[in-house]
């Protein structure tokens, strides 16, 4: 992609590069890069199966983005989905100085309508491994995402050396459309979506044959490629002896994945586009929302290939590993191993899992967290009924997102356009995290945490048991508009007592953290961001379902937000009554 952008860049013919359209134009070191996408949905087989995918100017996924630290990049998106609106998140971006460009229907602005065109800009000021995703309704799981790998500013050194890298974007997929998936969660009673039908590696998987289909367990036949396919896997050539990086990121819907490379040891050195202390691994846990890289060596025997196996972690699986394979140059990449591929730990092997997570801290010489905090805001994560609907909700408020985006309606003090008392920040302190609620009722609402501007906020994430008795699940939450430190993770309930296991030394900086089941997470950010971000649960039928929390922070301070952005709700009206 890099190479096609650049090869756009030089040529400048807009309609012989019209697939991911893209103009540089350089002031100083910094680039603007230029891109014209259209969203569209598309006939396309990701498992070798046809169904329909949103896609963007003829890809799934989307185009990759490559920048450099300081770099602006402007994407005009048009929306060609002829019946729904459309917005796209730039998932780790933080956004300092452009909250409207954050992509959230709703909290920052208004969904782009069917025809129209909306341009994103924004400054990318950390390098690391990225990606973007739809931001409205469930079109993730449609399959709108692409990823965004920022480079280190030229003249700065990584903190690790490798000789060359790959990148391996992490989705799950659905035969079922997502429109009849919303349906189903919104249903009275709701109907699951279940398990999904295959995992994809860059958008591709395999449905009902398999590249291991000797090892395969049920049976499947092996599948057969001439390699043009659009669910052909591809394959990462390397040469023996060098050491390549691999960006691993993960938008999947549901699926919480573990992956390892066969016979190949894995030192982890970024997670969330901030550096790690090096830590090795044979297989690794990644949530939805969260990106890694990791540096191998191709030190193994090279008259051989080797799997790259992906598989679901957390739910019980009912899906095929995702596999792809790791080519030894000369060897062909025909020759599919002899070996079985890496088998994926046991789903609740938890303990498997907590070890991955605890070995994540950040890299010696990175910023590390105040002291103290100024407010803590204890969020309880509790699966609800509303009038026989099934909903998920945080302090027992299940969020129902407003008509007028957050970030218009603060900053132009509209108070009718959401709830005005906020919600609560804390839970009773007898509910019992252990057991199906007593009372599982919840109410829906849509009011917002207004946190002083540059305060220190701590978050406990409160596991809880489901509504079946026995069941807690995995949820990855995701904080919009900042990095936060991860002080630590425990058991159960969370006690004051538990504040003196917080790591204050060397918590990693991250933008999503998991909490476990029947656990809890704590995490510390500085509110310095202007602005109104979603903090929210990754995986989308349970945002969808209500799993969010929404934060606004010195929105007095922002200034210029288009007008384009706000043209929906009680801010279109403020334009048209004022005739702005
Ligand atoms: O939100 C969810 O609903 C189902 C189950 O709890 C009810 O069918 C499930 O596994 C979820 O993650």
């Amino acid at each position: 992609m890099a190479s096609f952008a650049t090869t756009c860049a030089v040529v400048i013919i807009y309609s012989l590069c019209f697939l991911s359209t893209l103009i540089e134009s350089y002031k100083g070191s910094s680039k603007t890069l230029y891109f014209k996408w259209k969203v569209e949905y598309m006939h396309w087989s990701p498992d070798c199966n046809e169904g329909v995918v949103m896609g963007i100017n003829g890809q799934f996924p989307g185009p990759t983005i490559r920048a450099r630290v300081g770099d602006t990049v402007v994407v005009e998106l048009t929306n060609k989905l002829h019946t729904e609106g459309v917005v796209i998140h730039w998932h780790g971006i933080r956004q300092i100085g452009t909250p409207w460009a954050d992509g959230t229907a709703a909290i920052s602005q208004c969904a782009i309508n069917p025809g129209e065109t909306f341009m994103y800009k924004f400054i990318v000021d950390k390098a690391g491994t990225y990606f973007y995703h739809g931001h409205y309704g469930m079109q993730r799981s449609a399959g709108l995402y692409g990823s965004l790998i920022v480079d280190v500013a030229e003249n700065v050194k990584e903190p690790f050396r490798y000789d060359g890298e790959f990148n391996l974007l992490l989705s799950d997929w659905w035969h079922k459309n997502v429109h009849e998936q919303e349906l189903d969660l919104s249903s009275n009673p709701m109907r699951w979506i279940g398990e999904p039908q295959s995992l994809l590696l860059n958008g591709r998987g395999q449905y009902n044959c398999s590249l291991a289909s000797q090892f395969s367990s049920p049976p499947l036949s092996r599948c057969k490629f001439t390699g043009t396919e659009q669910c052909a896997p591809q394959t990462m050539t390397v040469e023996p002896n060098k050491i390549y990086r691999l960006r691993i990121a993960s938008t999947t819907s549901l699926s919480s994945l573990n992956l390892a490379i066969g016979n190949h040891k894995m030192v982890v050195v970024e997670a969330d586009g901030n550096y790690v202390e090096p830590f090795s691994v044979y297989d690794m846990d990644i949530y939805s929302g969260e990106s890694y890289s990791i540096l191998f060596k191709a030190d193994q025997n090279p008259a051989q290939n080797y799997w790259i196996s992906v598989g679901v972690r957390g739910r019980k699986p009912n899906t095929p590993q995702a596999l792809t394979i790791l080519n030894y140059s000369p060897t062909s990449s025909k020759n599919l191993p002899t070996s079985r591929p890496p088998t994926t730990p046991l789903w609740n092997d938890y303990n498997h899992s907590k070890s991955f997570t605890n070995s994540i801290k950040a890299l010696r010489g990175s910023p590390k967290p105040p002291k103290t905090y100024n407010r803590r805001i204890m969020l309880l994560n509790t699966q609800n009924k509303m009038n026989g609907f099934t909903k998920w909700a945080i302090n027992n408020i299940s969020l129902s997102l407003p008509v007028t985006p957050y970030l218009g309606s603060i900053k132009y003090n509209l108070n009718n356009a959401f709830t005005n008392s906020p919600p609560p920040d804390t839970f009773s302190p007898v509910y019992d995290v252990m057991r199906p609620p007593v009372n599982p009722n919840t109410t829906q609402g849509d009011g917002v945490y207004m946190l002083r501007f540059n305060s220190t906020i701590d978050i406990i994430l409160q596991n809880a048991n489901a509504l079946a008795d026995n069941v807690s699940e995995i949820h990855p939450w995701h904080l919009h508009g900042h990095d936060f430190w991860v002080l630590g993770y425990g058991e159960k309930k969370f006690t004051k007592k538990d504040v003196f296991k917080f790591n204050l030394k060397n918590p990693p900086l991250r933008n999503s953290a998991v909490i476990f089941p029947h656990g809890w997470t704590a995490l510390r950010f500085v509110a310095d961001n202007p602005g109104a971000w979603a903090f929210h649960c990754h995986i989308e039928p349970h945002l969808h379902m209500g799993m969010g929390v929404v934060f606004a922070e010195g929105i007095y301070l922002v200034k210029n937000i288009p007008k384009e952005a706000l043209t929906c709700g009680l801010t279109g009206k403020m334009f048209i009554d004022k005739k702005l």
